[in-house]
Formats: C-alpha cells, structure tokens, sequence
C-alpha cells in the first residue's frame, strides 16, 4: 500500500526545517547505500548523526507521533532517525530496492526496514522532475507532494527518483519497522481500522453493537500477526 500522510509538518516547520539545512554540512549520498544502490545514487544528504539533522528528525518524530493516520498505516515499532536528502543539476537515484536490515549509527540498533518514507521539504512548483516513482504489481505510482505531506510506501517496492533539471528537491527520507511485517496484513488492518473511524460517531444500537464487535477482530487480528 502506498498513502500519503498530509501535514507531518507545518509550514513554520518547514521553514525553520530549511533554515537549518541551510546551515547543515552535505555529504555524497553515497555513503550510507549499500552496493546495488550506491552505483545509482546521485544525491546529497545531511552526515548522519549531525546536530542538524538530530534536532530536525526529533522534530519529523514528534510530527509523525501526532499523525493518527501514520500510527493507523504504519504501525510503527521503530523507526530509523530521519535523514535529510537534496537532488539539483540533474542529480538523480535510479532504480534500487531499500537495504532490508540498517543500523542506527549513533546506538547500534537494528531495524528491518518493513516501510520506507519520504516527506517533502520543497513546494514542488520550485523544482522539475524529482518525482518519487514507486512500483507494485500495479504499475508505477509517481509521487511529488506539497511541503510537510509524506508517501509511505512498502519498503519492498523497486523505486526511483527522477532526476531533477531545475532547483533542489531536499526531502527527508527514512525507514520503519512495523509491528507487522507483511505489507496485505497491514493493510487489512489498515482497512479495518478506516472503516471503524467511520462508524465511531454513529448512534444507532445496530452499528455500536457491530463496531464493537469489528474493533474486537482489529484486536484480535493484531494480537495474532503482532510482533514486538
Ligand atoms: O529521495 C527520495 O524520495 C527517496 C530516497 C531513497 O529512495 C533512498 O534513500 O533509498
Ligand atoms: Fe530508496
């Protein structure tokens, strides 16, 4: 399943996000890739474990704990400290799949990287191409958002990024585990739980009774597949 996640940030955190990146110290982006990506990797982003880019992913952080709608998709058990990218003159990552098991370098932790998030830090009329194109089994999904919006997508899917031929596209992109590794089972949980959301505020004895009934399943189902 591939979901936007609007407002993670707000437009003053944006902002204050790129006043910070200004400062930040860049690096080849191919220092964190593994091989297969790395030999497609033309990017900058902000060195790993910098001041900036910690104070700026506690920020990602805080907006993400506050988004009902990424706890609902996601599930998160872990999610890797946010980094921060940038493509201009035509800088590009052509097609690869995501490294499967990262270690955060500051604490050694491993997280299996079950999805995969970009969140938009330039409005995209200031840039060309940069699309983020995503591909399941049913077709290519081509991704450019507004500022503070973020796409999840399975950390599975063979992705690219188009190159960029005007200004910089600067995101931040990072990885999660979720407590439930398959991408189908999330996603019926997923479903399950929108369609609960819906019927919450009814009155009707019929629909309490069976909502009740289906946050029993979405439980249940969770317990079952659930893994911590
Ligand atoms: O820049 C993006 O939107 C995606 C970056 C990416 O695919 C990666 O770093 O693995
Ligand atoms: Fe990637």
């Amino acid at each position: 399943m591939l979901i936007e996640i609007p407002n993670v940030l707000t437009a003053e955190q944006v902002a204050e996000a790129r006043r910070m990146l200004d400062q930040a110290e860049w690096v080849d982006g191919r220092v964190t890739s593994g091989y297969q990506a790395a030999s497609v990797k033309r990017n900058l982003q902000v060195a790993e474990g910098s001041k900036a880019a910690i104070a700026l992913g506690e920020m990602v952080l805080t907006g993400l704990a506050r988004s009902p709608l990424f706890m609902s998709a996601a599930l998160p058990l872990r999610v890797f400290p946010p980094m921060f990218n940038s493509y201009s003159g035509g800088q590009t990552f052509g097609t690869h799949v995501d490294t499967a098991i990262r270690q955060v370098a500051t604490t050694g932790q491993r997280i299996r990287t079950d999805l995969s998030a970009t969140l938009f830090l330039t409005p995209p009329e200031d840039y060309d191409g940069g699309e983020l194109v995503v591909e399941d089994a049913y077709g290519s999904h081509s991704v450019k958002l507004p500022v503070g919006h973020m796409v999840l997508y399975p950390a599975t899917s063979l992705h690219h990024v188009t190159p960029v031929t005007r200004g910089a596209r600067v995101s931040s992109f990072f990885w999660i585990q979720s407590m439930i590794r398959h991408d189908a089972q999330r996603t019926m949980l997923f479903d399950l739980d929108t369609a609960i959301q819906r019927i919450a505020g009814e009155q009707t004895e019929a629909v309490k009774t069976s909502a009740v009934q289906l946050t029993g399943v979405y439980h249940n189902l969770l317990r079952e597949w659930a893994e911590m």
